[in-house]
């Protein structure tokens, strides 16, 4: 990378900047800035130097002052020395523009001064020491003026701007123009402050000039002097433009800057001086990567690299460090690479602006348009094109979501007693309760008003597991609601109701998925409130009848309904070993129901938590009875223990407290787990495994062969026993695959000194089959059914080895 001795601009200043080459990449550079602010491609020579010019240019303020009859005069705010006529004269002789020949473009301003003002007539003209000298005209053939003869003259005599809209009343010459009675006319004005000539306008007939037409002959007479600077500017050489470009650079409110292929950047304008508190713009090629947001590194480098691919425009929007204060502000970059002589692209020739404010401000209007002002919710826009989204997405993929719409119960009421202010405070409290109730991947929206909108996301295949995720979770918000509020020191009290609507496969429209779930939500409202509610019949009659089982399942462990069986576990030689307890729920309406009809509601709602412990507590209970017994005191007694229970931290420390508080024998209490349980924390179930059995307590794996059945586990986890389950057992006879399962874990067992039961034996034809593998535990409804307490004494005496 070169760089230039003036180490603030930025430009070469080698010999070598001067040779064709360097013009050329010059011209090209130029080129590229003018296309970056021209949308429709003009060279620079049309639009770079006018707008730089222009902006330098717009500083000269032109104030109305005074009013002649009939005709308006304008001060111009120039420089204090610009009376000196022979500086302006110099000036003026240094754009070399006197007696050239008549060019386009100024030929047009002359055309578009005459069309704004509706004049028959309009002259660009130059005010020499000795006439007036017409570069450009319109609708008159007249070239030059003697001096004393030119308005135009007087006007930068007078250095006021003009407007006469009729000479005859007027009186402000001596001698009226012959043949005009209007004129308009607006000063051409170096950035120095020496006014050279005008663009004006003139009518056979009297007219008047609003001021949006002075302003529109101001601003043509402004680019007539950006196009007179181009002019000489085209005219000088290569030195003298290279200077005259960096003071315009050094103007421009942009990042201007160039880069080679690798994307070094070796020009850049004094604004990268000024953001980013270099001490030379040089600076930028080796700290450009450290202002850069790190965030935004590779997609630049993307944008880069696609740029240097393909030959398209280099752009991309990056935050860039400010050095007063390190913040990080967006910045759109905005690249065109250039091509030499081969056509190889070489350089890439750009500008770097400041969008921070307006990108914030695109962003908040983004937020406004899609999310609820009061409470930071997707509003009804956003809800539903997500739910369009989602829907369609469900149908899809052939999975289950549900729409719960929430209204407030008498929510007017808090409005009318407590204020409109505190009734919106209220929503944002209830917008955060929602929120913390259901997972990211859920929406919560506002629709408007008290109500409320969440959609859940993939909760099922099938109507049942998705009708019990939307249960627990309108649960959930029923309960996070239900507390109280603190509004305005006060505690308050609001309740929601839930209407609940599926979605799935086919795809239903997302109006008609609202209207059900609105029609669900006024079924709550008219079932007393404060409840929830599904669309779909069969779906609520089963909501319905899981809520009362729950019910009934709460008061059973509270009216101590649930009792203990025992299934005895016997050895080969016929002898009982230990026991299986085994829970049974005896409901007075019901009768005796099986585990298989509320283990899965009580895991559901955490109802197994207390029913586990009850179950742990009778079994040591049990065990503190059969060591009582010389003849008993050697069997153990099995718990199954669920996955909710097992995973609860505090699980070592309550089984210790149940075995201390019982006095039971910690080496006679099997802990049955599932393979399932085991698979989301194995780390975590080794540990609570080893420190429960350092106090002598056995594990047993239940189900082995039903799940994964990984060998992992049996490496890693410390079981003293494996149980064949049932299923392998009941078709032992009948499928040699089943036969091949039992053969397998036997074999395991054996190998790595775990025992091994099979449980489910019903005939005396599976037992003698099971012994035969090298099975030497057994237990099944062949030796004995689950039995209550008092049936279990008669069993064991009969069953007691001698
Ligand atoms: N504070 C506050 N109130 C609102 C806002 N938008 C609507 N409301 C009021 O919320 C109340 C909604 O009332 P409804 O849902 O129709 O009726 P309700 O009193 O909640 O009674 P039920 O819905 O039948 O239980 C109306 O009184 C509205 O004026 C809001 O942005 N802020």
């Amino acid at each position: 990378m070169y760089y230039a001795g003036k180490e603030d601009r930025g430009f070469a200043t080698d010999n070598s900047a001067a040779s064709g080459k360097n013009r050329n990449a010059f011209r090209a550079f130029l080129d590229a800035i003018a296309r970056l602010f021209s949308p429709r491609g003009a060279s620079y020579k049309d639009s770079y130097f006018l707008y730089a010019f222009s902006q330098r240019y717009r500083n000269n303020s032109y104030d109305l002052s005074r009013a002649y009859d009939g005709a308006q005069s304008y001060t111009m705010n120039m420089r204090p020395n610009e009376s000196d006529e022979a500086n302006r004269l110099e000036a003026l002789h240094a754009y070399d523009i006197l007696d050239s020949a008549p060019e386009d473009g100024f030929d047009q301003l002359v055309m578009l001064g005459a069309t704004l003002c509706g004049t028959s007539m309009a002259v660009l003209c130059f005010v020499d020491s000795e006439r007036e000298w017409r570069k450009a005209v319109f609708g008159t053939a007249v070239i030059e003026v003697p001096r004393a003869e030119s308005i135009c003259a007087r006007m930068i005599d007078a250095r006021e701007a003009l407007v006469v809209s009729d000479f005859h009343s007027a009186r402000i010459f001596d001698k009226a123009p012959i043949g005009w009675r209007f004129f308009a006319g607006a000063p051409i004005v170096t950035a120095e402050g020496f006014i050279l000539g005008t663009l004006c306008v003139m009518d056979e007939k009297p007219h008047t000039m609003v001021a949006a037409q002075m302003d529109g002959l101001k601003a043509l007479a402004q680019q007539a002097m950006a196009r007179l600077e181009l002019r000489r500017y085209q005219r000088q050489g290569p030195e003298l433009q290279r200077d005259r470009f960096c003071q315009l650079a050094d103007s421009m409110p942009h990042i201007v800057w160039s880069a080679d292929r690798d994307g070094t950047i070796d020009f850049a304008n004094h604004s990268i001086v000024e953001y980013a508190g270099l001490r030379y713009a040089s600076d930028i090629g080796k700290l450009w990567s450290e202002l850069l947001h790190p965030d935004d590194f590779s997609r630049t480098l993307e944008a880069w690299e696609q740029s240097v691919q393909t030959g398209e425009i280099f752009s991309a929007e990056y935050r860039l460090r400010r050095g007063s204060d390190n913040a990080y502000r967006w910045h759109i970059a905005k690249g065109i690479p250039v091509r030499d002589d081969q056509g190889n692209i070489t350089k890439w020739y750009g500008t770097t602006t400041d969008i921070h404010d307006m990108k914030l401000a695109h962003e908040e209007i983004g937020r406004l348009a899609f999310f609820d002002t009061l409470t930071g919710l997707p509003n009804r826009q956003l809800l539903m094109d997500r739910l369009a989204h989602t829907v369609t997405l469900h149908d899809r993929i052939g999975r289950t979501g549900a729409v719960l719409l929430l209204d407030l119960d008498h929510f007017k009421n808090i409005n009318d007693t407590i204020g409109h202010d505190n009734g919106d405070l209220l929503l944002v409290l209830v917008a955060k309760r929602l929120l913390a109730s259901v997972a990211d991947r859920h929406t919560v929206a506002r629709l408007g008003g008290d109500e409320f909108v969440i959609i859940l996301e993939d909760i099922g295949t099938c109507d049942e597991t998705a009708a019990q995720a939307a249960t627990k979770l309108a649960r959930n918000i029923l309960d996070a609601l239900n507390a109280s509020f603190n509004l305005d020191g006060y505690e308050r009290h609001i309740t929601p109701s839930i209407g609940i609507a599926f979605f799935g496969s086919p795809a239903q429209s997302i109006t008609e998925l609202l209207k059900r779930a609105d029609l669900a939500m006024y079924q709550a409202k008219a079932a007393g409130r404060n409840t929830m509610r599904f669309f779909d019949p069969a779906i609520q009659e089963a909501a319905l009848v899981r809520a009362s089982l729950e019910a009934e399942l709460r008061q059973g462990l509270a009216r101590q309904e649930f009792v203990l069986f025992y299934q005895p576990q016997m050895n080969s030689a016929g002898n009982v070993i230990g026991l299986e307890a085994l829970v049974r729920w005896n409901n007075p309406h019901r009768g005796m129901v099986s585990p298989a009809d509320f283990i899965l509601l009580a895991e559901d709602t955490g109802l197994i938590l207390p029913l586990g412990r009850w179950v742990l507590e009778e079994a040591c209970r049990m065990l503190v009875f059969l060591t009582a017994n010389s003849s008993t005191r050697h069997l153990s007694v099995a718990v199954n223990v669920s996955a909710l229970q097992f995973r609860q931290p505090d699980f070592v420390a309550v089984v210790l407290d149940v075995l201390h508080s019982s006095g039971a024998h910690p080496g006679r209490l099997k802990i049955e787990l599932t393979e399932s349980l085991l698979l989301e924390d194995i780390e975590g179930a080794i540990q609570k495994i080893n420190e429960l059995k350092k106090h002598g307590v056995r594990f047993s794996l239940d189900d082995f062969g039903t799940g994964y059945s990984s060998l992992t586990y049996l490496k890693r986890l410390p079981f003293n026993q494996i149980k064949i389950d049932q299923s392998f057992v009941h078709n032992i006879l009948n499928d040699p695959r089943d036969l091949a399962i039992a053969n397998t874990i036997i074999a395991l067992g054996q190998t790595l000194h775990v025992a091994v039961i099979a449980e489910g034996v019903e005939t005396s034809t599976q037992r003698d089959l099971l012994a035969q593998c090298g099975c030497t535990l057994f237990q099944g409804y062949f030796f004995s059914r689950p039995l209550p307490e008092a049936q279990l004494q008669d069993f064991l005496r009969r069953h007691l080895a001698a």
